[in-house]
């Protein structure tokens, strides 16, 4: 199907009441209605538009991504922390020109008043292998390069750490390649208007390990991951049962996150809050340090770093005229923001 949407609602009249009303929960979304076509993929687009313009998070369940490549991809995970600190220093972020690589505990810092996160993190991009990265970028956008992988000289593991992450990051960049079409029903768009625009994404997908402390010995200023909105159109979210994630509701309430086996969390960041004009809400998120060793692997999708973020004509009216009239190009957004978190580790390489 690819033709022009039925109007689901009025998207404005709809954005309007759902800006002011509240959430206390997280909706659950059912994928499995992706593959199909009519008035199913219309009910799906509006559950999505539903909670995208009021909590800005949803769970998805059914979305097929398989079981072991998520088991494979923690298991990686597990074993690169694991290493020592020489193998995971032979792949510092210090060493990217593109926040790519190893990044310690504390080195990151959402809150500048705080005193660093207690996370450590592996970074990587659309990785050249997979043979989608574009090659250049006009300057002052973030460009796509090698990912810094350990090499097999310094770590026996190292070739089955990457095949695991990889294949982990293809499947939830076909997943991601799902969701776009979904998001552009959901905005009263053609299913296909972000396809051309999503032919090289930006996708950056980071392993993160949490160290479990004893409650007693959390410093209000050394969260595990400090309130912040994320950059790019949305993340793909997959964490493990420890818990831990809370996502801030229009009251200011912490509402749980929790593990819901078999899903993962969406959310949406501040390119698409940008992109549709303010329309869909990208939400405040933090994390509590956990009691005991917490992992998750967010994956932020964004759209081709030289697509202009200007608001679709469903996106802006005579009352809501646009509020970005500044014109930036994807790529030349999130470089900025990534400037302005990643400045501690940058510092300190
Ligand atoms: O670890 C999590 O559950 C959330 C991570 C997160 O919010 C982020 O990396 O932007
Ligand atoms: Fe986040």
């Amino acid at each position: 199907m690819s033709s022009q949407s039925q109007p689901l609602h009025s998207l404005h009249s709809l954005a309007d009441q759902l800006s002011n009303s509240d959430f206390d929960s997280i909706p659950i979304i059912d994928l499995s209605d992706a593959s199909e076509s009519g008035t199913r993929r219309q009910a799906l687009a509006g559950h999505i538009r539903n909670a995208c313009l009021n909590a800005g998070f949803f769970y998805v369940k059914n979305h097929s991504v398989p079981t072991e490549t998520v088991a494979g991809a923690f298991q990686a995970a597990r074993d690169f922390f694991d290493t020592t600190s020489e193998i995971k220093q032979s792949v510092d972020i210090g060493k990217s020109d593109n926040f790519r690589g190893y990044m310690a505990l504390l080195t990151e810092n959402n809150v500048p008043s705080n005193k660093g996160e207690l996370h450590e993190a592996f970074n990587l991009g659309l990785d050249p292998s997979l043979g989608l990265a574009q090659e250049g970028g006009s300057a002052g956008e973030l460009q796509h390069s090698e990912n810094l992988w350990p090499s097999d000289q310094v770590w026996k593991g190292a070739t089955g750490f990457k095949q695991a992450v990889l294949d982990y990051y293809s499947a939830v960049l076909k997943l991601g390649q799902v969701l776009f079409p979904l998001f552009a029903l959901a905005l009263d768009l053609d299913e296909h208007f972000f396809d051309e625009k999503t032919r090289f994404p930006a996708a950056i997908m980071r392993l993160l390990r949490y160290p479990g402390i004893p409650p007693e010995q959390r410093d209000e200023r050394i969260p595990g991951i400090g309130p912040h909105t994320d950059f790019e159109c949305f993340t793909i979210l997959c964490q493990d049962a420890v818990g831990g994630l809370q996502v801030q509701n229009k009251k200011g309430e912490w509402i749980d996150a929790p593990y819901i086996p078999g899903t993962f969390v969406i959310n949406i960041g501040d390119q698409f809050a940008r992109w549709t004009n303010d329309i869909f809400v990208s939400t405040p998120h933090r994390v509590l340090p956990p009691t005991s060793t917490r992992y998750s692997i967010p994956y932020f999708f964004g759209c081709d770093h030289e697509v202009p973020l200007i608001p679709p004509s469903t996106c802006t009216s005579d009352e809501r005229p646009n509020k970005y009239p500044e014109i930036m190009t994807a790529g030349a957004y999130v470089k900025s923001r990534l400037d302005e978190t990643y400045t501690v580790s940058k510092v300190a390489a």
